[in-house]
């Protein structure tokens, strides 16, 4: 949802996204689902049921897209009633994986919650796909609608990894069901509303709606994603893009497992025809993510894992066509689409501060991986706990020392050097081209498991980090190393003093 504070601040990187990228619904990605930037298509397309062999353009893809679905879940919410003029304990504004996360564990434990958010009954609409192990740890397990017994790495034609760790595909719906039902049954109320603006009094804080309703909480989390309009930041904001497009398809085959997930398809002959996109992947290069559902569903992903300014949606776009072109794959209906472009890296926001925050408005993204909701959810206790034992104990901390207490656990001094390494991950991503990706993500997933599921799933910490780091600095070939030590030099002197800066 979007979240205003200050109009000027909502979405302003997005001219960086090279593209018409202006218009966004922001939850916890910025996902743009049909809407009329995809080559001047019509928003009366319906669902067409024929068979199509995809061109080398992507038009005849997109003309597959179906009209935008809403979809609503049948809950009939407890609203909250203005007239009452009551403080509630927390305001959530944002209804997200995370913010729902938090009101649900708040309410738990017996106190007050108001949930605000523009569409509060929508199905989140991004495909989130996660590590089984990580949902498996928050026993969350029957929130996933599908899971592969491993996943594939294609390094390139020749080299293929297998990866043997279960990954799994959220049922998005299942798992807000679930969570608005336990708010529902703790108490939570909900407002239909975006929220413009927040005021600060002491112990309390307005917040006004843009349907002219005052909410007043003594503790404000902004759930909001990207949009960073609750939360202040203070530092230029730099982050890289991951940008990618997504299709959930009807297709006649594909040449895919269906045990495993394609996690990173890296191969590039599918461009062998056309020099000028094979230049552009060389340069920036983008891979297939791919989740096979059964001998005719797909959900298939072109994606480009992390630059600056991103890669353009049409330029992913014409590559994905090109892709499946390639393979054989002949659309023959698409139930969704998906544009997700995700910011990641940069600053955090100023810690502490009045608002607490959670999720991509609190700079929660997997720098390296563009990852979110599983660290999101994982965090979401940590921020309610403290939330919980700074309201229950009597009381006698409020304002900003609360706050300033809850950012306390959220970013403890090893999650934030952490966060370093991990920007400093990104920086070295950032400079790679195709054969170098290639090369790195080869010396990568040769690392033994605790190492490369410890750095995607947030689990090491800086020292773990640095001798992960000396591992893949061992395991990679020579040209990469060399090539790890040209780009990762800087980088690594600017982690070593953000390191040195930031003392607790
Ligand atoms: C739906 C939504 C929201 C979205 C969707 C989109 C997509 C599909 C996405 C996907 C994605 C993915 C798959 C991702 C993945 C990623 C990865 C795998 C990543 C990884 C990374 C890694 C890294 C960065 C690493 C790093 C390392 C380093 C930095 C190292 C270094 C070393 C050296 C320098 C040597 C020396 C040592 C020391 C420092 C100690």
């Amino acid at each position: 949802m979007d979240t205003v504070l200050k109009t000027h601040n909502k979405l302003e990187f997005l001219p960086q996204v090279h593209g018409a990228l202006e218009k966004s619904s922001s939850l916890s990605s910025l996902k743009i689902q049909n809407q009329e930037l995809r080559f001047g298509l019509k928003k009366s397309r319906q669902k067409r049921n024929m068979s199509c062999f995809i061109k080398a353009s992507s038009s005849a893809l997109l003309e597959l897209v179906p009209e935008t679905k809403k979809e609503n879940l049948e809950f009939e919410l407890p609203m909250y009633d203005p007239s009452k003029g009551l403080v509630v304990d927390l305001a959530v504004v944002g209804g997200g994986p995370a913010g729902l996360a938090v009101a649900q564990q708040v309410s738990e434990a017996g106190l007050s919650v108001c949930s605000i958010d523009p569409s509060p009954k929508l199905i989140w609409p991004n495909n989130y796909g996660v590590w089984v192990d990580e949902f498996e740890a928050m026993d969350l397990l029957d929130c996933l609608d599908t899971t592969w017994s491993g996943a594939v790495v294609h390094i390139d034609d020749n080299t293929k990894k297998d990866l043997d760790r279960p990954y799994g595909r959220v049922n998005r719906k299942l798992l807000k069901s679930k969570m608005l039902q336990k708010c529902i049954t703790n108490g939570v109320k909900f407002h239909q509303a975006k929220v413009i603006k927040v005021i600060h009094e002491e112990s309390k804080s307005l917040l006004i709606c843009n349907d002219g309703v005052t909410i007043q909480a003594a503790v404000v989390l902004d759930a909001t994603g990207f949009s960073r309009c609750l939360v202040q930041y203070d530092k230029p904001y730099n982050p890289g893009y991951q940008v990618a497009y997504g299709i959930l398809a009807e297709v006649e085959e594909h040449p895919f497992d269906l045990d495993k997930m394609v996690f990173m398809d890296w191969r590039d002959s599918h461009l062998n025809n056309n020099s000028e996109l094979k230049e552009a992947n060389s340069k920036i290069p983008t891979f297939l993510y791919a989740m096979p559902f059964s001998s005719n569903r797909i959900f298939l992903e072109e994606t480009s894992l992390v630059a600056r300014p991103g890669v353009p949606m049409k330029d992913i776009q014409e590559r994905m066509v090109a892709r499946l072109k390639h393979l054989g794959i002949k659309v023959k209906s698409i139930e969704e689409d998906e544009h997700c472009v995700i910011p990641m890296g940069g600053p955090l926001p100023v810690l502490p501060q009045r608002v607490v925050g959670i999720g991509g408005t609190a700079g929660m993204v997997h720098p390296s991986t563009g990852y979110m909701v599983a660290r999101t959810l994982a965090a979401a206790p940590i921020v309610a706990n403290a939330i919980v034992r700074s309201l229950s104990s009597d009381r006698s901390i409020s304002g900003h020392k609360l706050s300033a207490e809850v950012w306390k656990d959220l970013w403890p001094i090893e999650r934030r050097r952490q966060r370093e390494f991990f920007c400093f991950g990104m920086d070295i991503l950032l400079k790679l081209d195709l054969p170098a990706t290639r090369r790195f993500f080869d010396a990568f997933f040769d690392l033994e498991p605790r190492y490369w599921h410890g750095f995607l799933s947030s689990r090491l910490f800086l020292p773990e980090l640095l001798v992960f780091g000396l591992s893949l600095f061992s395991h990679a070939s020579n040209t990469s190393r060399l090539e790890i030590m040209a780009k990762g030099t800087l980088p690594l002197v600017n982690m070593i003093n953000n390191l040195v800066q930031d003392t607790d």
